[in-house]
Parts: structure tokens; sequence; C-alpha cells
């Protein structure tokens, strides 16, 4: 189907399901016609208001198809494939559905929860009648509803212009593009209360959020689900480790070694973890020691845990403030993330870790109705899970103190630091009574960790903070196959049907770079018969949920997002992530492609690349490319090479570690290891020359 038919296909429903309207003059059109333009021509284009859309979803079955095989990672070039076709029945057709009264219903709300599933098309369907029962993987897409504001929007808004570094298009000019954030800070006056009043705007100027988002299942069950660890699981042992800085505590091999208290111990059992990854190897006896922490590891690679386990263990044996009701609450430990759903996903994380335990998690994000967070809060909190701008609202509300924290945690936290969030994070080390970075420990985990926000990262840390890098490549895990194919825009939906079909009912996240594409995309491939959902900052925030959910538990197996989903899900069994477009940054490539090969499973991940928008990623791609040893496609060497930069050097990913310490003048020592030895052990001498 050519492009220009397109549209008017799509605004003819085949089902009784709603379907977005699509106003052909939202769009700007390119010189032939094409509806997408891949930067917004302004801001109004893209935040002209919430979409309130839907997709319809179809019956479908998809041919079975080839494998676009399965790197075995680690063990050199050699490819095996493995075979993941087959047909699937998604199962019936279905609109979205909200949530009446914010419950979960029998057999229709299924997905927010999302069935706790291994793929399979029937097991997810019958998860599916079962309501949530069927356990679920943290994450509930907590989304808010459009506000223009609102950190959703902001964290698609940075995507588009590539954030503060690394390699970019350029970006379009003059107010509301999306290049500049609205500024959360007000006037600047008063700056820490002026962000918590002017900044999270969805809550005080915005349209009055009254969603509260239905409770977690609270059964044991529900609590402990995860799914298994990969084939490669063991491999992690053979990573590279890089520990720098003064006096670094020794790599703690077992949990047993580790020491934590005996509940924990028994949650971490229960959670099905008995072996730690190499970033909680190193990472846990650095802040069971009281040391603030950057710490960079791979996607997937269990950088939650690696700083919860230690936090809790500290806590408990600390001794905290009992939970009781009280209209301030005086949290130990703040956690901060740049998306709802990933900040739900850390609370989901710190409640199951915390089982049994007098520590109270909490978790406030924007979108939802302020009073439900105050409410929350109120019942007591030790734990506090919560994206920035209502982070900085409940504070200027004075509803949380921050005299007693002690850990404050910055999750993707390159994303935290950069100019999107930046200032807030700012604001909030400066807000009264928060203590100072000598008297608090502060600790910052992310995949990518650009050298320009290592150095602003070091105003929240003490000087000896400790660094830990968890090797290969550029922090692209190497359990991703990675594929590039030079694919023009007007090639590329044609393409996707024919990558989808020939995947069969593979879970699969399919990235675009703006919402309005998502909603195209979506429904283009619900014409084609394929059952999709999507998830960006223009949907409702029940849509959002409904949309993770249905992608969680397998009855929508593809998922169209924005980047704004790009960093930290965890959802079981996604297989194949496709790069439509591919992001503005090699940072934002490595953390999409990252929804996939977690925790030592496999996957793979196909990206379109244009010749015509995209150039300026040849490099870098090459680089992470042959890095994660991925077959480097002639073409894309021979653009990179075309479009080469003298002095390019990849920033730190000349190195093999996923980000170095730019640290350079510090007298202290880097321990350079394989994961299954702790730094006093290690086989390899310490690489300093490299360091200093
Ligand atoms: N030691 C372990 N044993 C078994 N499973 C684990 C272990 N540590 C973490 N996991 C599981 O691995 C998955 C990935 O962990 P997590 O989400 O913390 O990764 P991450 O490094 O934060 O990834 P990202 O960079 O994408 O945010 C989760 O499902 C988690 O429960």
């Amino acid at each position: 189907m050519g492009d220009e038919d397109w549209e008017a296909e799509i605004i003819t429903p085949h089902l009784s399901s709603y379907v977005p309207v699509f106003e052909k003059d939202r769009y700007s059109s390119g010189a032939n016609g094409d509806t997408f333009s891949k930067t917004p021509a302004s801001s109004s284009e893209m935040d002209d208001g919430p979409s309130r859309r839907d997709h319809h979803f179809m019956r479908s079955r998809f041919a079975s198809g080839r494998s676009l095989g399965n790197r075995d990672a680690g063990e050199s070039n050699k490819r095996e494939s493995t075979s993941t076709m087959g047909g699937f029945a998604v199962g019936k057709g279905f609109g979205n559905r909200g949530f009446p009264s914010n419950k979960l219903e029998d057999g229709d709300g299924a997905g927010f929860w999302g069935g706790f599933q291994d793929g399979n098309a029937s097991e997810a369907s019958s998860s599916s009648r079962r309501g949530g029962k069927g356990g679920f993987r943290g994450g509930r897409g907590g989304f808010g509803l459009g506000s223009p504001n609102s950190e959703y929007e902001q964290d698609e808004g940075t995507q588009r212009t590539g954030g503060l570094f690394g390699p970019r298009r350029p970006a379009p000019s003059g107010p509301g593009n999306g290049d500049v954030y609205p500024s959360r800070s007000g006037s600047g006056r008063d700056s820490w209360k002026s962000g918590a009043e002017g900044a999270e705007s969805e809550d005080t100027q915005g349209p009055k959020m009254t969603y509260v988002p239905p409770a977690p299942p609270e059964d044991e069950d529900s609590i402990f689900a995860h799914y298994q660890t990969g084939i490669n699981f063991d491999k992690y042992d053979s990573i590279l480790v890089e520990v720098s800085g003064h006096d670094v505590p020794p790599a703690v091999l077992t949990f047993e070694e580790a020491n934590l208290c005996q509940t924990l111990t028994s949650n971490i059992a229960k959670a099905g973890y008995t072996k730690l990854t190499p970033v909680q190897k190193y990472s846990i006896p650095v802040v069971l020691a009281g040391r603030d922490l950057m710490a960079c590891a791979q996607t997937g690679s269990g950088k939650t845990a690696a700083f919860l386990l230690p936090i809790l263990a500290n806590m408990m044996r600390d001794g905290i403030t009992a939970s009781r009701f009280r209209e301030l609450q005086e949290p130990e430990c703040i956690i901060v993330a740049p998306t709802r759903e990933l900040i739900n996903q850390i609370y989901l994380e710190a409640r199951k870790f915390s089982f049994g335990t007098c520590v109270r998690a909490v978790v406030i994000y924007g979108g939802t109705q302020f009073g439900h967070s105050v409410r929350q809060i109120a019942q007591g909190c030790n734990v506090l899970c919560a994206t920035p701008g209502r982070l900085m609202d409940i504070i200027g509300k004075e509803k949380i103190g921050l005299r007693q924290v002690r850990y404050l945690v910055l999750d993707e936290a390159d994303r935290m630091l950069d100019m999107g969030f930046g200032p807030e994070m700012k604001k909030l080390i400066s807000c009264p009574g928060m203590p100072s970075k000598e008297q608090r420990q502060t600790l910052m985990f992310s995949a990518t960790f650009p050298e320009e926000i290592q150095r602003l990262a070091g105003e929240f840390l003490k000087p000896d903070y400790l660094f830990v890098a968890v090797g290969q490549v550029g922090g692209a895990c190497t359990d991703v196959q990675q594929t590039v194919l030079q694919v023009g825009q007007y090639a590329k939906r044609e393409k996707l049907v024919e990558t989808l079909r020939s995947t069969g009912d593979e879970r699969t996240m399919v990235f675009v770079e703006t919402k309005k594409k998502a909603d195209f995309i979506a429904t283009f491939l619900c014409q084609e018969k394929i059952s999709t959902t999507s998830i960006h900052g223009d949907r409702e925030q029940r849509e959002r949920e409904q949309a993770l959910g249905d992608f969680r538990c397998g009855k929508c197996p593809v998922l169209v997002a924005t980047s704004v989903a790009a960093r930290g899900l965890d959802i079981e069994n996604v297989q194949h992530v496709i790069n439509f477009d591919l992001p503005s940054t090699i940072d934002e490539y490595v953390h999409r492609i990252g929804r996939t090969g977690r925790c030592g499973n496999t996957g793979r991940a196909v990206s379109f690349f244009d010749p015509e928008s995209d150039r300026h990623l040849a490099q870098p791609l090459v680089k992470i490319l042959s890095d994660a040893q991925q077959d480097v496609p002639a073409w894309l060497e021979e653009i990179a090479f075309s479009t080469y930069v003298p002095g390019f050097s990849g920033g730190p990913r000349d190195s093999v570690f996923a980000s170095v310490d730019t640290r350079k003048n510090y007298q202290g020592k880097s321990t350079l290891n394989t994961a299954g030895f702790s730094a006093s052990q290690a086989p390899n001498p310490a690489d300093d020359e490299s360091w200093d």
C-alpha cells in the first residue's frame, strides 16, 4: 500500500471499536505528500491537545516466517538460529476499555497489571481472563492525561532534541518545538518552592488530575512474580568490571556473603534471585559501606536491586521511623526516575524486597490525583519513589520533610541530570532541610553515562564517590542481536509489516519518533491485522495502562512506542525491538534495544536506517555494533566513513567499558575484574594507567 493511500485506508474502520481520527492538516507534509515529518514542525503539532485516541484491534494470525537468528552472546561471532516463530491468535478484538471505578475487573482490565506470561498466545488470553491475577512484572503504566508539561512529555521533548549531549539531529528553533523544555521552575525566585509550585503544572495549572491508579495486587504470589533468567545469565560472570576511586570495598560474590538481613534474604529467594549479577556484586558492598556511587551497567542487568537491596539492608540495620499516619512524613530514602511507569516499576521492586519488614515504600507520580499521592504518603513513608515534578510539588505542599533523607537515588541518572530534569534535581538538593551531600548517600545508576553528565553529577556526589563500570560495550547488551537495515522513509511501513510477519508471535516493541506517528503506525498495523497497541505522551493514562497491560500479558504482542518507553521498562518476553525510526542519540538507541535481551535472555533488534535523516548516527552505530561483535553492514561503514568526523572518539566507547570514570586526576586505584572475582581476588592486574 502506498503512503498516499494509507490515511484514506486508516480512517475507514474495519471493526466497531473506535479508531483515531486523523486530520491530514495536523501533520506537516513532505514534498511528496508523506504525512510524517521526522521532526515536528512545531510543538503545537505535537501538543495540540491529547489525542484521546485508541486503535481498534483485530483478531489476527501471523504466518510463520524466517527467524532473524539469535546470537549467542559472549561466544565469538558465531551465530545460531532460534526458531521463535509460530502462529498466534491474539484473541478477541478489543478497543479501549478503561478501568471503571479504577478497579481491575475480571476479564477486562487484565491488562493493567499484566498477566505474567510466557508469551504463548493462548495462555495470554486465558490469563487476561483471569483479570490480572497471574502476577505481574512491576511497572504499572502510569501515565498522565497528556498535560503538556508532564514529565512524560518532557521525556519525549528531550528525546526529540537528543538531550544535551551526543550526536543528534539539528533541532528546529523557536518556541515550543520541543527543543526547550518548559521550565518547571517558575520565576527562579525562591527556587525550590517556585519549582514546586510552578513546576508540576499538571497539578497546579493544567487540567485537574482525577485519576486514582488502582492499587497493585497484594497477594504474595503477585508481589514475588518474576520471569526466568536466560541462558546467558551465567555469562555475566565473564564480564569485565572496573571499580575506580579510593578504598574500594571488596566485591561480594554471593547473597550470603553480602550478609543482608534475614527477611531481605528470604525475599530475595522468593523473588527467584539465586546469584548476583556483576553490578550487584560490586555495588552492594559500596552502598553497604556508606559510599556514594555512580554505576554504569548494561540494560537489564539488575541495577534496580543493586541499589534497593543495600539501602534496605542499611535501613533495617540502622532503624527507621515506624510508619504511622502523619501529615508530614520524613522518608529516609528518595528514589527518582524519569518516567511514571519506571518509577512504578521501581516501587514494586521496593515493595517486593521490603515485604514483611517495617519499611514502607510509596510511589507518587504526575498525572494522578494529587490528593491520592498525599494520602499514600500520609500513611507512612520510608522509601519515596517519585517522578521529579510530583516530588517537587509534594515537597512544596509540605507533605514531605527532607531532614531524614539518608539516601538519594537517581535512576537513569544521565537522563535525570540532562537539561530536562537537571534543573529540577538541583532544586531538590537545595530544598530546605535536604541534608548536604556530605550527610546523605547519593547513588546514580544508568546504562549510559556521557562524560559531560558525569561532570554535572559531581555536584551531587561526595568527591570520593566510587565509579563502577560493568563492561561490554558502549552499554549495548551483547545478548541483543542487532541488525541495521537501510530503509528509506517511504518504504518503512512495508518493511515493518514484512518484519512483523516474519517474526510470528514475538512480543515486539516498535519505536517511532513522535506521538502522532505512534498513533499512525499502531492504527496502520491494526489495519494490517496485526494486533497492536501504543504508548506515548498523548494517550490518556487509562489508555496507557491498558496498552502496557495488554502488551505485558500478550494480548497485543506489538507495542508502538515513543522513546518515553525506551528506558527501564522490564517486560517479560520482549523478544524483539524494531526501531522504525532511529532515535536522535546513540545512547537512546542503547536504552531502546535494551528492552529486549534482559537478564541473560536473548533478543533481537532491527533498526531502519534512513540515509536521509540518520547519517549522523552512522559512526556511533558502527562503533556500537562492532563493539558488540555484531555484523556491520558495508553500506553503513561507507556512510560512517563519508560522514567521518575527525577526532570523533565515540567518547567513552573507545573503552571496553560502557562508560569510563571521567575523573582524571584522582589518586585512587581502579580495579579491573571479571565479575566472578572480588576486587581483592581479581585475576587481572589493575589497569591504573588508563585511569590516571
Ligand atoms: N540477581 C538476579 N537474579 C535473577 N534476576 C534478577 C537479578 N537481578 C535482577 N534480576 C531481574 O532482571 C530483570 C532486569 O533487572 P533491572 O530492571 O533492575 O535491570 P536494569 O539494569 O535496571 O535495566 P535498565 O538499564 O533497562 O533499567 C528484572 O526482572 C529483575 O527482577
